[in-house]
């Protein structure tokens, strides 16, 4: 298996070769200073050997991507990078851990084969019928792999995870995050700082827990978690990857040097909204009163009629709401798109 992987030094291949997963795990050096450990398909460590030693690890990061398998700008990001960690031309100063969350829906091309993984973390996947299919099962493994990675680190390791994605819809803002709901917890104005000198200057503080991966890692390990959106969905091949230096040229200064300085907490350089609700799908009838084509974060006026269902209009209830996510085909039950307001005053620190 080494041997597969190190032919041609491109995790997404030999994960894509091995998309229900592998047999046993596997471990390997490179020229004695990074410890590799393949733990399954799509999920693979990195440790600087010289901590490891000493147990000086400064951070342990998470690098996500394909939890939704059509988006696949974050999985050519993820994976040129790993592909630069095994050619060894640039050299990992962190724990790391990437994870590329589902592999055959990144062969059937689709956000997901029988049902969205973004909605089956915390636990989610072991809930009403238990692990009844394929995307439950990994739900469950991927958690495992994060809990380990962050239960092995030092005490005290900043625990990083971003979640990568690309949104369905285009967008007003092109690439923003979503900041998990962190009860008791201030936001960390750092974090938010160095995702704005990824080119992602938009964040959404969301408003309730949920059953997503960001959450997981947030609630579960304290982690410094966001859902991390960075574009619009699009085939391989015809992602403008220039669109994506920035982050590229800011994910490898995070994984190689010690540590990132980035400007101080400045609110005037970030688009700030909190979620104001998360209207979720009650009837088979749910319709949206707005175009397919409409981007994330298009405003609405009080009183203007979002959607119906049921033969009931929902409409705008703050003097003026942004909508973001909105997709009507999800199961009765889930989210069918977030409504947000502007998020001036948050705790940050
Ligand atoms: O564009 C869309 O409609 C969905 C894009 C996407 O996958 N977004 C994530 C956001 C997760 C979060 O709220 O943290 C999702 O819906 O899972
Ligand atoms: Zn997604």
């Amino acid at each position: 298996m080494q041997a597969q992987l190190m032919e041609k030094k491109d995790f997404l291949a030999f994960t894509l070769d091995n998309p229900a997963g592998i047999s046993t795990g596997f471990k390997f050096e490179l020229a004695q200073h990074t410890q590799v450990e393949v733990l399954d398909t799509g999920a693979i460590v990195f440790s600087p050997i010289d901590q490891t030693t000493t147990g000086q690890h400064s951070k342990s990061i998470v690098l996500s991507c394909a939890v939704h398998g059509n988006e696949t700008a974050p999985i050519e990001i993820c994976n040129a990078l790993i592909t630069a960690l095994l050619n060894q031309t640039i050299k990992t100063a962190h724990r790391l851990l990437f994870l590329i969350g589902n592999p055959p829906a990144i062969h059937n091309k689709t956000r997901f084969i029988e049902e969205n993984m973004n909605r089956l973390f915390s636990g989610a996947h072991s809930k009403g019928q238990g692990l009844i299919n394929d995307e439950r099962i990994r739900a469950k493994k991927l958690e495992k792999y994060v809990a380990d990675f962050f239960n092995n680190d030092s005490a005290n390791s900043q625990r990083i995870h971003y979640d990568l994605h690309t949104a369905i819809r285009s967008s007003k803002h092109e690439k923003f995050a979503i900041y998990p709901y962190r009860s008791g917890r201030s936001y960390n104005g750092e974090q938010m700082m160095f995702l704005a000198a990824c080119g992602v200057d938009t964040i959404l503080f969301h408003h309730e827990p949920t059953t997503t991966f960001s959450y997981y890692s947030s609630e579960q390990f304290n982690a410094d978690a966001f859902t991390v959106e960075l574009g619009k969905v699009m085939p391989f091949g015809e992602n403008d990857m220039l669109r994506f230096e920035q982050t590229q040229i800011m994910l490898t200064m995070l994984i190689t040097q010690p540590s990132v300085t980035v400007e101080p907490y400045d609110p005037k350089q970030l688009n700030l909204y909190k979620v104001s609700r998360s209207i979720n799908k009650n009837a088979d009838d749910f319709n949206f009163a707005f175009a397919n084509d409409v981007p994330n974060f298009s405003q609405f006026r009080q009183g203007e009629i979002l959607a119906t269902e049921a033969g009931k209009a929902i409409t705008v209830n703050s003097p003026v709401e942004a909508i973001v996510f909105p997709n009507a085909n999800v199961p009765v039950g889930q989210r069918t798109v977030l409504c947000l307001v502007p998020a001036p005053n948050e705790d940050v620190q």
